[in-house]
């Protein structure tokens, strides 16, 4: 891909900073997505079910009987209402619960086997519990893969006239932009150049840790402190230097932003199963995500920005597009398949989902570790052996099998995306069912990650699971998962791994975790966190 000239990438600032500070004056106007949010909220759905419902009543299950693959209607699962489906069961006393959507299909699973089928108000979808028969969703997949939309979010965005971003952006715009970030995300040698920015974040984040420990030597609103990590650490990433969030009190618009986005994915979850009657007219819990988004898109963008206009005022002769080692943000603005809007939403796009998503998974490893003190030990002991008190590097990170496992083990337990999206592009069998083109199907992770069947004692937290020699292929492909899969899997896979690799190996370096409280049960804020606060003890293992 040609990069631009300096003179196109000064022009690009400058139109990036028009389309930031005008971003409320478009959504006013919101020219190209009117027509969007003017949709019949439930449109989509109904195409897709129609869609389904003549297949499977014309040629689908002919085909499908001539070849003893039994149709689509013969899926099983839980009938329902017309037009509601079971929505109501989510709201039965001591029923299911949209907070555990996760546990609802391990249920269903159970109950109605490998494959089954579900209507819940508007969204359809086929679960599958199978890991082989999964594969062949993966199989069929295509170059453009579709997730389904992360829908108040995608609505968020079409109301106030911003790009969708890497998240929610489908077919060819996606594609180009997954192909200009991928280069930087996802080559190894690329990450690899961030592990010493990520060894400094987690130094002072482990001097941060003693300095807020109370006199039991324990630390409560770990989630926000883990949160700071989190944010510090892509920061440095996308803009290359320090956000600062380790600061006594912490910069405001930091801690703002990591408030607020908190919020934000908190009232997404049940926004996003629900009938979303906030198309038509704004419910309570829709302004509320909705001020939350404004706050996060607003710092976001003030962060983007910020850089920008550094950018744009240091000498513009010594702009490096050309060199290799660019900011991720003057790479992605020199990009000419991007326009400074995807540019900006991308950047905003990675700093929303690096956070929420590792701070979740190093609380729940933390949390597994202090649980299971010698799973710590033989943490410590690997790194005693193996790097001893080096800075972790691109030679010595993969003498760390322990810690790797430790993490695929804390995130087989608490998948925090606990389960797969996909819209099929093709017809398909599954579990021997025909799966007509167009239909929403999903991997069960959480149900398969604890099915004694799949791994033995399901419920322990055993990381010689996934130690070489220990693992089948199945078990390999099965970890992966928890990534997604395909073209369009988690584009920051790389960069979250060699994080909390790093932090952890920190961690156990210097502090011994106990908990001493009641088990803490996952609960979905759109992601899989913890249900209560975890207040854990961090002893230091020297007199430091
Ligand atoms: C524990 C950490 C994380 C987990 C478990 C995780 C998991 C996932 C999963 C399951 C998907 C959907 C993939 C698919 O549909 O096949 C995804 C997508 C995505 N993730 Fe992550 N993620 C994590 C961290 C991150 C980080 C650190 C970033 C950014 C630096 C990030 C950025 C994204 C983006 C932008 C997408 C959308 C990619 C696309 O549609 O092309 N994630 N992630």
């Amino acid at each position: 891909m040609a990069t631009k000239t300096a003179t196109q990438i000064t022009r690009a600032f400058r139109n990036m900073r028009a389309l930031s500070t005008s971003a409320m004056k478009q959504n006013a106007t919101g020219l190209s997505e009117i027509p969007e949010v003017a949709k019949c909220p439930f449109r989509g759905m109904v195409n897709t079910m129609n869609d389904v419902l003549t297949r499977t009543k014309t040629g689908i299950s002919e085909t499908a009987s001539e070849n003893n693959v039994k149709s689509f209607d013969h899926v099983p699962g839980p009938k329902g209402l017309p037009v509601v489906g079971t929505l109501f069961d989510y709201f039965k006393k001591d029923g299911l619960r949209f907070s555990k959507m996760f546990e609802a299909y391990r249920q269903r699973a159970i109950e109605y086997g490998p494959i089954y089928k579900e209507k819940i108000a508007t969204i359809s979808t086929v679960v599958i519990s199978d890991p082989n028969e999964y594969q062949k969703v993966i199989r069929a997949e295509g170059k453009y893969p579709i997730r389904r939309e992360m829908e108040p979010m995608a609505h968020y965005r079409r109301k106030n006239g911003y790009e969708l971003g890497l998240v929610n952006a489908q077919g060819e715009e996606w594609y180009q932009q997954r192909t200009v970030t991928s280069k930087k995300m996802l080559k190894m040698k690329e990450v690899l150049d961030f592990c010493q920015p990520m060894n400094d974040v987690a130094n002072d984040f482990m001097d941060h840790l003693k300095s807020i420990r109370n006199d039991s030597q324990e630390i409560t609103g770990l989630e926000k402190e883990i949160f700071k990590w989190a944010m510090e650490s892509i920061g440095t990433f996308l803009f290359e230097e320090r956000i600062g969030c380790f600061a006594n009190p912490t910069p405001a618009k930091a801690q703002a932003f990591i408030d607020n986005l908190r919020g934000y994915f908190k009232k997404m979850q049940p926004l996003m199963y629900n009938v979303p009657v906030y198309k038509i007219f704004p419910t309570k819990l829709w302004k509320e995500f909705e001020n939350y988004a404004n706050t996060v898109m607003e710092i976001g963008r003030y962060f983007v920005d910020k850089k920008v206009n550094e950018l744009q005022s240091a000498d513009s002769s010594r702009t490096k597009a050309e060199d290799e080692k660019v900011t991720f943000l003057t790479y992605l603005l020199s990009q000419q398949s991007l326009t400074p809007e995807q540019a900006l939403s991308t950047a905003v796009d990675l700093l929303m989902a690096a956070t929420e998503t590792t701070s979740n998974a190093i609380l729940w490893t933390l949390y597994c570790l202090a649980k299971n003190p010698e799973v710590q030990e033989t943490l410590y002991n690997e790194t005693l052996a193996c790097i001893n008190n080096e800075q972790i590097n691109a030679d010595n990170i993969s003498r760390l099998p322990y810690v790797k496992a430790v993490l695929k083990e804390s995130l087989r337990l608490y998948p925090i995306t606990w389960a797969t999206s996909r819209i099929t592009q093709q017809d398909m069998e599954v579990c021997g069912y025909n799966i007509p083109t167009g239909t929403h199907v999903q991997a069960n992770l959480y149900g398969m990650f604890r099915d004694d069947k799949l791994f033995p004692e399901s419920d322990t937290f055993k990381p010689e699971r996934w130690l070489r020699g220990n693992m089948d292929t199945q078990l390999k492909a099965l970890s992966n998962l928890v990534w997604g899969h395909g073209a369009r899997m988690c584009i920051g896979r790389r960069f979250a791994e060699q994080e909390m690799n790093i932090l952890l190996t920190k961690i156990v370096q210097k502090f011994k975790l106990e908990y001493h409280y009641e088990d803490i049960e996952p609960t979905l804020n759109t992601v899989m966190s913890p249900d209560s606060p975890l207040v854990l003890k961090f002893v230091p293992r020297d007199s430091a």
